[in-house]
């Protein structure tokens, strides 16, 4: 930086005596030389990685799934802190434990906004959704509190009635139907966080709120598929009316927007009536929109309330179902897993009851296989996309402002360096006095990170306690469901 200072000056100098326009030109030319050499030395520092093609960069490469799988082969290729491009967009991926911590957990303040989705945001007017409000954003830290109050150990207590409820009745459906099992899955989770958030009772399938929360996170999956809108690449596009040829983006848009708003809009409704006739159990939305202590909320405090409720069901239904069909899948490839984890239960429960949270204690074997399921397919391979507020430097590399980052938990969970033969199930990797000693626990990581760090942790272990163990004296059902893929 100093010598191109100088440069300019020299420049400068020798330019004192000539004419104006000359000056003004060389001016131009000057700052242009600077600032050209400036970004250089920024390029020069920013984390290797796949050569980027002309205008899409690493678009072509960038695999529609497992994506986690390719970009931890680019980690062994690159670094452990490695970064690509969707066309302009900069992802940086963070492969190693030390770089998650030191950069998503010790630097969460630089680390807790959310990529900007122009889509989502401006168009479907979602920006003030928790997964998208700004961290600089008055909300941010309410959103947190609020959930992660909600969820907390003594929520969570309270919610063991309803846990034992859907659990019998999930286990009963699966007696029925085993090769259902999704369906059952998808109809218990949705259940227990329908009924948490707005105190609805779901006493069917096909339950009008759960199909309404399933078809909004339908249209929520297909908007937020990585490199799905032109937009999000080139924000001026927003601007476009709608009638230009070519704005058709602007017409979905318009179209997602009402059907976020029922989701949003519906639920919640449903439980303001409840609360104002008293007829209301209760749930998230009550407790909060009738709080102990006689205050009224405002329409402020109702729109945070709003958020809040729809976030828990958006976060907790695919992971809970996404980890109980594991389990299953588990189960299928591992008999011997299966068995140990069964004779274990009847051992020291016995056949004439279901085991509870009560028992975790007494089951370690059932304990450490819970661990191995989340370590060995993690539900969220890779947590969260978070955005960087400012640039910043770590290990001599450039991270530069807004771009993408991104934790690969999958590649943490098979790190060799932490986990031994990292490839197979090995429940015994968590036993101190069996396999080859106690392993890191993985649920430090699966959670994600920071700021953001997901609040339902402890309602998912807590409830996983009672579902997965209590699917054992059903266990014929993974001898007799199919998996594709898996015979
Ligand atoms: C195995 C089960 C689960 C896994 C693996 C999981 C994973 C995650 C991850 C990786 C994040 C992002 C954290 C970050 O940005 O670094 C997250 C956030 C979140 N999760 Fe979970 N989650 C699970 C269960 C649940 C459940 C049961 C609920 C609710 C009942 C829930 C609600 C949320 C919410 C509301 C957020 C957003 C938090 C925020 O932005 O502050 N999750 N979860």
């Amino acid at each position: 930086m100093a010598w191109s200072l100088l440069v300019v000056l020299h420049i400068v100098e020798r330019l004192i005596d000539a004419p104006a326009s000359l000056v003004v030109l060389s001016g131009f030319a000057s700052i242009a030389i600077v600032s050209i050499i400036h970004r250089r030395r920024k390029q020069a520092s920013l984390p290797l990685g796949p050569p980027p093609r002309f205008l899409t960069g690493n678009l072509h490469e960038i695999p529609r799934s497992e994506s986690w799988r390719t970009y931890a082969e680019w980690a062994n290729q690159y670094g452990p802190i490695f970064l690509f491009r969707v066309f302009s967009k900069k992802i940086v991926v963070l492969s190693s434990h030390s770089a998650v911590v030191d950069l998503l957990e010790s630097r969460s303040s630089n680390y807790s906004e959310w990529p900007i989705m122009w889509i989502y945001k401006e168009l479907i007017g979602r920006k003030l959704a928790v997964f998208n409000i700004s961290a600089s954003h008055p909300r941010f830290k309410v959103y947190r509190k609020l959930l992660h109050t909600a969820l907390d150990t003594q929520a969570v207590r309270k919610l063991c009635l309803l846990q034992e409820r859907e659990t019998k009745r999930l286990l009963r459906s699966l007696h029925g139907r085993p090769d259902a099992f999704i369906t059952h899955f998808r109809r218990n989770a949705g259940t227990v966080i329908i009924e948490t958030s707005y105190g609805w009772t779901v006493n069917s399938d096909g339950d009008y709120f759960v199909n309404l929360m399933e078809e909004g996170f339908k249209v929520q999956a297909e908007v937020a598929r990585p490199g799905r809108w032109l937009v999000d690449m080139f924000p001026f596009l927003c601007f476009l009316p709608s009638w230009f040829p070519g704005a058709g983006f602007k017409h979905k848009a318009a179209k997602y927007r009402e059907e976020f708003s029922r989701v949003d809009r519906i639920p919640h409704d449903w439980a303001m009536e409840q609360i104002w006739s008293g007829t209301h159990i209760e749930s998230f939305t009550s407790l909060n929109m009738r709080p102990g202590d006689g205050t009224m909320p405002d329409a402020e405090t109702e729109d945070i309330i709003r958020w809040c409720s729809s976030a828990l069901y958006s976060g907790g239904t695919d992971t809970i179902v996404a980890v109980m069909t594991l389990f299953i899948l588990v189960m299928t490839l591992n008999p011997d897993a299966q068995h140990r984890a069964q004779e274990e239960i009847d051992r020291v429960v016995g056949t004439d009851r279901l085991p509870t949270v009560d028992d975790c204690s007494k089951l370690p074997y059932v304990d450490v296989l819970i661990k191995e399921i989340l370590r060995w397919a993690p539900a969220a391979p890779l947590g969260l996309p978070h955005a960087a507020l400012r640039d910043d430097y770590y290990q001599g590399y450039l991270i530069p402002k807004e771009c993408t980052v991104v934790a690969n938990i999958w590649a943490l969970m098979h790190d060799p360096s932490t986990y031994s033969d990292p490839f197979s199930f090995d429940p015994t990797r968590f036993l101190e006095d069996e396999g080859s000693g106690m392993q890191h626990d993985p649920s430090c990581y699966i959670f994600g990170f920071g700021r953001c760090i997901c609040p339902g942790q402890l309602f998912f272990l807590k409830r996983g306690w009672e579902e997965r163990p209590n699917m054992y004296p059903r266990c014929s059902l993974c001898d007799r469901v199919s998996i594709p893929g898996h015979s």
